[in-house]
């Protein structure tokens, strides 16, 4: 089920767009991300897009299942990685690489993986040494690729994907934190805690998607969905609100039944 809203505070139009299961989720996740891909890079030569860790990414397995894109015209980023070598179980570029980009055959140059830290580094310089690499190599894409630039300065990616969390986080954005206030730097370091550090895009980045697609399931986020989809959240309570795209961007939430639970009114 599909619906526009006009109730939550985004300027923009928002999307609510519910399927009965996170496979069937998973599928319409790949099915818009596919027509998006397919109409920008017939509209202007290329698609850009930033992908989150987790469930989400997970999902874009199903992109091997999508036809008839050019996988040379697509540009991958990420939201967020964690601060680890590419070799890490748990590094996000490795799962993205062995879970759809090889084998979609989005070249790895089109990928931009995150500086690596050194041997011995402390965790906190890496971090830091990471999200100004990051940063630079955006801004270099950004002039390269002809990206235009948002009211804020940041640069519009064709689409912007994020999962959120059950506490309301999006990337390394938590509740509460320092990192929701920043309006200039394109990607932020973030320690979570002594031994786990990340490097994440800022609310401004985010915010600056023309498509600006929220995807989660289960029951156990449908508070905070409901929270940031019709809004009463506190300020810095829930990161996941405070995307606000452009009037021009479209921001759509896609969710299981089960997320989408406690949503009132039309959906
Ligand atoms: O910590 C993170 O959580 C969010 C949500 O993850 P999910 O597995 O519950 O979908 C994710 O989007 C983000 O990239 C990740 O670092």
């Amino acid at each position: 089920m599909v619906a526009a809203r006009a109730g939550a505070k985004q300027a923009c139009k928002v999307v609510v767009d519910v399927s009965p299961t996170e496979a069937a989720v998973g599928t319409r996740l790949c099915a818009l991300f596919a027509d998006a891909a397919r109409k920008a890079i017939a509209d202007k030569g290329s698609f850009t897009v930033a992908v989150p860790g987790g469930s989400v990414l997970k999902m874009l397995g199903g992109l091997k299942e999508q036809k008839g894109i050019d996988w040379s015209k697509v540009h991958l980023y990420y939201v967020n990685h964690k601060v680890l070598p590419h070799s890490d179980p748990a590094s996000t570029h490795k799962k993205a690489l062995a879970g759809f980009v090889q084998a979609v055959g989005l070249p790895e140059a089109n990928v931009a993986a995150p500086l690596e830290p050194a041997p011995g580094q402390d965790l906190s310089a890496a971090a830091s040494a990471a999200a100004s690499d990051y940063e630079s190599r955006l801004r270099a894409a950004a002039a390269s690729l002809g990206l235009p630039l948002a009211q804020s300065g940041a640069p519009r990616l064709d689409w912007m994907l994020l999962g959120m969390g059950a506490d309301g986080h999006v990337g390394s954005l938590y509740p509460n934190k320092p990192t929701l206030e920043e309006r200039t730097a394109w990607v932020l370091p973030f320690q979570k805690s002594a031994d786990a550090a990340s490097i994440t895009l800022s609310l401004p980045v985010m915010a600056a998607g023309r498509e600006v697609v929220i995807c989660l399931t289960g029951a156990k986020k449908a508070p905070a969905v409901r929270l940031a989809v019709e809004g009463g959240a506190q300020p810095g309570e829930l990161p996941g609100a405070m995307v606000a795209p452009a009037p021009d961007a479209t921001l759509t939430w896609l969710l299981d039944e089960a997320a989408a639970a406690e949503l009132g009114g039309k959906r």
